[in-house]
């Protein structure tokens, strides 16, 4: 019986690799420990609830604006205490302090290491910070590279990581697939903050941000953009799950606040996400994830960032680069507004980003070679 063991601690995580949690459970020759780093506490727990299961580990390293080197230095001495002796194999995800302390301490123990989601690279090691440093990290001591695209295998291969790449499409397809699936009701918070839900001719925009490249300058010139757009077109109804990070949580609040058409709202579950994704005409986002699943629900997505580590549904026109300028983000979504034409076909692109079989891929992957 082989031991694998998932290291997970935010939100995305959660949600891209509890589909191959499942999928690893139902192989009868392998167990599963997943260990929660406690990163952010709070958005995981309904991501778990979501799933159906729970973690088997939980670790406590959450603080009040935590500073980097604190999360890391807290995960890493955590983990240490926690990773099971047995384990035969490490699998992390992404990009994110769990994920490199958790590749970081499978090396010191010699243990072999999984990396799901491998080969997204912005090629600037200080934007995304400090998610492309993690990235790479990983990649250096990773031995399995599960990238979810040609453009990511390609990325590895021009690092010099040829050996054991499987180009297998992205986890969180999988994930966005099964639940939407179920067809499970909204929550009795979204249907009172978002009547529109059941009025088929109101138009619903789904906005979200929250990297830290945007802090400062960047959200304010997208809430301005927000702001006047929402006025100018009333016949369109913006909803933003307005992350907790402190540094966007208050502008948000201040600037947005008491504005009809805008419902600024605590963050979502996972469920009602889709829900308003599959509800929305478009979406205003900068989260790597909903640039991902939003190719599945006919819902394109204008990308508040000057650049990305996705461009696959940017060339296959799914999605548009739009940075932060304000005037860049109202145009854009005149734009799309305006042009049925170029809404459809936007909407009507296979998403590059796999079909919903990547866990089974990996699952399969793993346990013919660990
Ligand atoms: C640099 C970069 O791009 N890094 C990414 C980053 O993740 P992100 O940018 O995708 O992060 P978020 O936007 O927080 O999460 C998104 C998910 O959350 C769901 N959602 C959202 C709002 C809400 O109210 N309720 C929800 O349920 C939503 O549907 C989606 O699935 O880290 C990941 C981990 O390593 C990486 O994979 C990934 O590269």
């Amino acid at each position: 019986m082989k031991h694998f063991v998932l290291v997970l601690g935010t939100r995305p995580e959660a949600i891209k690799l509890l589909p191959l949690n499942i999928e690893l459970r139902k192989k009868e020759n392998v167990r599963t420990t997943v260990i929660l780093t406690g990163q952010h506490r709070e958005l995981v727990e309904d991501v778990f609830h979501t799933f159906g299961c729970d973690a088997d580990i939980k670790l406590d390293t959450m603080k009040h604006n935590q500073s980097l080197a604190g999360i890391t230095a807290r995960v890493l001495e955590g983990l240490d205490g926690l990773l099971p002796e047995d384990a035969d194999l490490v699998i992390v995800q992404g990009d994110t302090a769990s994920a490199f302390v958790g590749s970081l301490l499978a090396y010191y123990r010699g243990i072999p290491c999984a990396h799901v989601e491998a080969g997204l690279r912005s090629g600037d090691v200080h934007s995304p910070f400090p998610e492309e440093f993690n990235r790479r990290a990983v990649s250096i001591t990773a031995r399995w590279h599960f990238a979810p695209t040609l453009t990511a295998a390609g990325n590895l291969a021009a690092e010099g990581i040829h050996d054991h790449v499987h180009v297998v499409g992205n986890t969180s397809i999988d994930a966005a697939l099964t639940i939407a699936a179920k067809n499970l009701p909204p929550s009795d918070m979204l249907r009172a903050a978002l009547p529109e839900l059941t009025d088929s001719n109101a138009r619903v925009v789904l906005v979200s941000a929250h990297r830290r490249e945007s802090f400062g300058e960047g959200i304010t010139s997208i809430i301005a953009a927000i702001r006047k757009i929402a006025k100018e077109r009333p016949d369109f109804v913006f909803v933003w799950p307005v992350h907790p990070n402190p540094n966007i949580h208050g502008v948000v609040m201040e600037s947005l606040a008491n504005i009809g058409n805008i419902r600024l709202l605590k963050p979502l579950s996972y469920n009602d996400l889709l829900i308003v994704m599959q509800r929305s005409y478009l979406a205003l986002s900068d989260s790597g994830g909903i640039q991902e699943e939003a190719p599945c629900f006919a819902c394109p997505v204008l990308v508040l960032r000057k650049t990305t580590e996705r461009p696959e549904a940017i060339e296959a026109g799914c999605n548009i680069l739009v940075g932060t300028d304000t005037g860049a983000i109202v145009d854009a979504f005149n734009r799309l507004a305006d042009d049925r034409a170029l809404h459809r076909r936007m909407t009507e692109i296979d998403n590059p980003y796999g079909d919903g079989t990547a866990s089974r891929k990996i699952a399969d992957t793993l346990l013919s070679a660990v």
